[in-house]
């Protein structure tokens, strides 16, 4: 295969959709399709790609069978794209981190005698011993949390140990819950993975490990070791080390692409599978994030994140091990009120439209005449709360405010002023030489950015590449098939999009200290 032939395939299993990409040696996109799980995939009713328990709004899984399904489909797009799967050198992925799939017993040797005539769900259908995987957005483990965070002293040891206090979305809760709740489900649970290491495991053929990066998600992994902590796997579930097995580094070959992929889409049998990670770690790989800039994925979930060398423990936030540097870290911090606020706020101040939305937005003055608006749809991470709130320039709560463009500017001001807050809180620094590179799906949203531009009053930029968490993934594949983590210099290089205006610190400074004042109001 001569050089020019060389493709990589990166795939992204995120809470709404699976992309899948066909990259070029220099990462140029040769082939993309999606598939959107409420649009495709209808007969799982699933609403943004999850199922909210209606008699427990705080209980949000996904169907694992319905993501195996869109594996399927994915590989059809593809199909009927022509691409020339015996190009493809390596593969990997990524996906929604904390998210857990429950492997029923047998099911490794199902996955490595899956027959190629038939579909991949069709033979997997009872191959899950949970059927709705828990996924990020679920928060329902606050007993569980507690019970982790006594087994080894506290939130703040738990953090120093595990990079995070324990979230109630974190996989180890999760596990400790399913134990309580559903302990036959679990005693015929041959191995647990994590979504992204559930990706690895359908292209390897057997159950793959999981990486350090989007380990460091579980509140079990030490990360400065690497190993599970033994205590905080007793606290979760009995032989949990049996059913995890070790983690692994990140970016690293597990072995080649199973015969079933070989035999019905034409794959190379020497087509590598490499250790697939967390959305966040992968986007950090995808942004090319260098050490002086801070990474802002606008997304499902908003989250901030930049490259640490020497992380201090942090309880609002998480410390994770760096996919692309064994010795480094990344500083996160997660918002689960992301898009699915944006569009709501869309829907009902600007009929539907984001060019209306846009409009609105930039016809409101900085700062919103002091008004601020907090929409907690679901369970806010930071800070712990929910619902709509609203207030005015002295602090007093309104029900709602006088136009729809005030509504539209309060509510998306109100999402960045919490999200520097907690930044500053954490250590980022904000400040004169801080950039941002944005990407996430409302990255393409100019006026949204420059809102977060002048929020943070450092200037904005992105890249060419708005799904940046699947073009990290195929770095990781690039990656592993080389063996050198330099090689995604190729990347497009970051282009301003927009800078704060020039008395911006003079507006949002004051209003992030009304916010902070705020917070504590709503959280007592
Ligand atoms: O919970 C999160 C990270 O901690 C989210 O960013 C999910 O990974 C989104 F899928």
């Amino acid at each position: 295969m001569s050089e020019n032939d060389k493709t990589f395939l990166g795939l992204d299993l995120s809470t709404q959709q699976l992309k899948g990409a066909v990259v070029d040696e220099n990462l140029r996109i040769i082939c993309e399709e999606t598939v959107i799980f409420d649009t495709h995939l209808p007969e799982y009713r699933t609403n943004g790609g999850v199922t909210v328990n209606k008699s427990n709004p705080h209980e949000i899984t996904a169907p694992t069978i319905m993501w195996v399904k869109a594996l399927d489909l994915l590989m059809d797009k593809l199909t009927v794209a022509s691409v020339d799967f015996s190009k493809i050198v390596a593969i990997s992925g990524t996906a929604q981190q904390h998210g857990s799939v429950y492997w029923q017993n047998g099911a490794d040797k199902t996955l490595e005698n899956l027959d190629p005539s038939n579909f991949l769900h069709s033979q997997l259908a009872t191959s899950f011993s949970i059927a709705n995987s828990p996924t990020w957005m679920d928060s329902t483990t606050k007993i569980e949390c507690k019970c982790l965070e006594d087994a080894v002293g506290g939130p703040e040891k738990l953090a120093e140990i595990t990079g995070s206090r324990a979230y109630e979305r974190f996989t180890g809760s999760q596990i400790a819950r399913i134990v309580v709740h559903r302990p036959e489900a679990y005693r015929n649970t041959e191995r647990i993975s994590i979504v992204s290491s559930f990706l690895a495991s359908l292209f390897l053929g057997k159950i793959a490990p999981i990486d350090y990066s989007d380990g460091s998600g579980m509140n079990l992994m030490d990360i400065k070791t690497k190993k599970w902590d033994q205590r905080l796997l007793d606290t979760c579930g009995p032989n949990l080390a049996d059913k995890l097995k070790d983690p692994v580094p990140s970016c690293s070959c597990l072995g080649t692409v199973s015969s079933y992929f070989v035999e019905r889409y034409g794959f190379n049998e020497n087509c590598k599978v490499i250790a697939c990670s967390g959305d966040n770690p992968s986007s950090l790989i995808g942004m090319g994030l260098k050490k002086e800039w801070l990474g802002v994925s606008l997304g499902t979930s908003d989250t901030l994140f930049l490259w640490v060398s020497n992380p201090k423990t942090v309880l609002n936030g998480h410390i994770l091990c760096n996919p692309l540097d064994q010795h480094a870290f990344m500083a996160m911090l997660v918002f689960k009120n992301g898009s699915l606020t944006r569009e709501k706020i869309r829907n009902k101040y600007a009929h539907q439209s984001w060019d209306e939305f846009s409009e609105l937005l930039e016809r409101t003055p900085r700062g919103n005449f002091g008004y601020i608006g907090l929409h907690f749809d679901v369970e806010e991470i930071l800070p712990v709360a929910i619902g709509e709130h609203r207030f005015n320039k002295e602090g007093k709560k309104l029900t709602k405010f006088s136009s729809n463009e005030i509504e539209i500017r309060a509510a998306i001001e109100g999402q960045f002023l919490t999200r520097r807050l907690f930044a500053e809180d954490i250590g980022f620094q904000i400040g004169e030489g801080t950039k941002i590179l944005a990407t996430g799906g409302a990255s393409a949203n100019r006026a949204i950015l420059q809102v977060l531009s002048d929020v943070f009053g450092c200037p904005v930029y992105t890249q060419d590449i708005v799904n940046s968490a699947m073009m990290g993934a195929a770095c990781q594949a690039k990656i592993g098939f080389t063996g050198n983590s330099e090689n995604i210099s190729d990347l497009p290089p970051p282009k301003l999009i927009c800078e704060p205006y020039k008395n911006s610190e003079e507006i949002y400074k004051p209003m992030v200290l009304k916010m902070r004042e705020i917070l504590r109001n709503i959280t007592s």
